[in-house]
């Protein structure tokens, strides 16, 4: 382990695979099930998206964002919060306003003046029906549609072994205890772009990249180019904030709050966020441009009418079980509720 990534451990996932030994299994996932349950937060390498597939995948981020934003407009995310896919232009998503407590009425208000300076494109299985895909028009970029819907499902493969792997690492019976209510059609394949910022308004506050938050899923998987900027809460520390640096071809996976909930809290949400790059060098100029960042999260999510109940190894007489049984669609929907609040004509579209 590298002085830098030192606080979020890194996990081989080369030990798991069809050639290696139950023993092998069982250490990886007993690593990644160690690294869920003290930061929430953890690298793995040697996973099955492979890099050229990655570098691909960042390669058409860029040529999408680099489009004019009347071309983007023709794939808009839709009104409401009820369909979460295409276009979302910078400002329409506010993350803070997750994070605001529903009874502090002036905490939410003055969150929700920081707008979030990203812009970002959501993309799910073809096959849910729920949930439309937004594409753009084939022409506008040819391809486009083909490799990403490909990419989904590379990525959902990547999903299953580390379910697979927390499955036995958290001392379930049957490591494929997730398979069946996670069969891909709920994940989302996001890509985001953070357009340059002078880093004076993200030091004052008027500004942020994406806004403290923990993810609502099961499982996120991040892959990030080297920009930097992530941060995730300090387990130890609350409140104090800690780097989580560019490690390349890695996954990034941290427990959502689905997972937490399943696991009686066992695994942690870490809240997280993306603010400054740490390095100077990724300023320009007197105004101290911060260069662009760009990052794939893939959410991994159950079916919509998954009941969450704690899992059978979560817990006994020391460790009561904490939450009632929950449908997943009802969570989500009311968690969606309060991150797309604006109706897309409130936000200034390339103001
Ligand atoms: O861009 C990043 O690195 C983080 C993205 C993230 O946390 C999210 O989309 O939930
Ligand atoms: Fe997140």
């Amino acid at each position: 382990m590298t002085a830098e990534t030192s606080s979020v451990p890194i996990v081989d996932f080369a030990g798991w695979s069809a050639n290696t030994s139950n023993e092998q299994r069982k250490e990886v996932a007993n690593q990644l099930v160690e690294a869920c349950r003290n930061v929430g937060f953890v690298y793995i390498i040697n996973h099955n998206v492979a890099p050229n597939r990655l570098a691909e995948a960042f390669g058409w981020s860029k040529k999408l964002f680099d489009l004019e934003l009347k071309q983007k407009m023709l794939a808009p995310h839709p009104e409401g919060y009820t369909v979460h896919r295409g276009y979302s232009w910078p400002g329409l998503e506010k993350v803070s306003n997750a994070m605001g407590d529903e009874e502090d009425e002036d905490l939410t208000k003055n969150l929700r003046q920081v707008s979030d300076v990203k812009e970002s494109y959501e993309i799910g299985s073809e096959s849910n029906r729920d949930q439309p895909n937004q594409w753009l028009p084939e022409h506008v970029l040819p391809g486009f549609r083909s490799f990403m819907t490909d990419f989904y499902w590379e990525c959902h493969g990547a999903a299953e072994t580390i379910l697979s792997a927390m499955a036995l690492g958290i001392g379930l019976s049957n490591e494929n205890h997730f398979k069946p209510s996670h069969p891909g059609h709920n994940n989302q394949l996001r890509l985001l772009h953070y357009p340059p910022v002078p880093a004076a308004k993200i030091e004052s506050q008027s500004a942020t990249r994406m806004g403290a938050h923990s993810d609502w899923g099961s499982i996120t998987m991040l892959f990030q180019d080297d920009c930097g900027g992530l941060q995730i809460e300090n387990p130890h520390k609350p409140g104090e904030f800690i780097d989580v640096p560019p490690l390349k071809d890695a996954i990034v996976m941290n427990v959502g709050d689905l997972m937490m909930r399943w696991s009686n809290d066992s695994l942690k949400s870490t809240v997280h966020r993306v603010t400054l790059p740490p390095r100077q060098d990724r300023f320009t100029g007197d105004e101290r441009m911060t260069r662009a960042r760009y990052s794939i999260p893939y959410f991994v999510s159950p079916e919509g009418q998954s009941v969450i109940e704690c899992l059978p190894s979560c817990a006994d007489e020391k460790r009561p079980v904490k939450y009632k049984p929950i449908v997943w669609d009802d969570y989500r929907l009311m968690r969606a509720s309060m991150q797309y609040e604006t109706k897309p004509e409130e936000t200034a579209v390339g103001a």
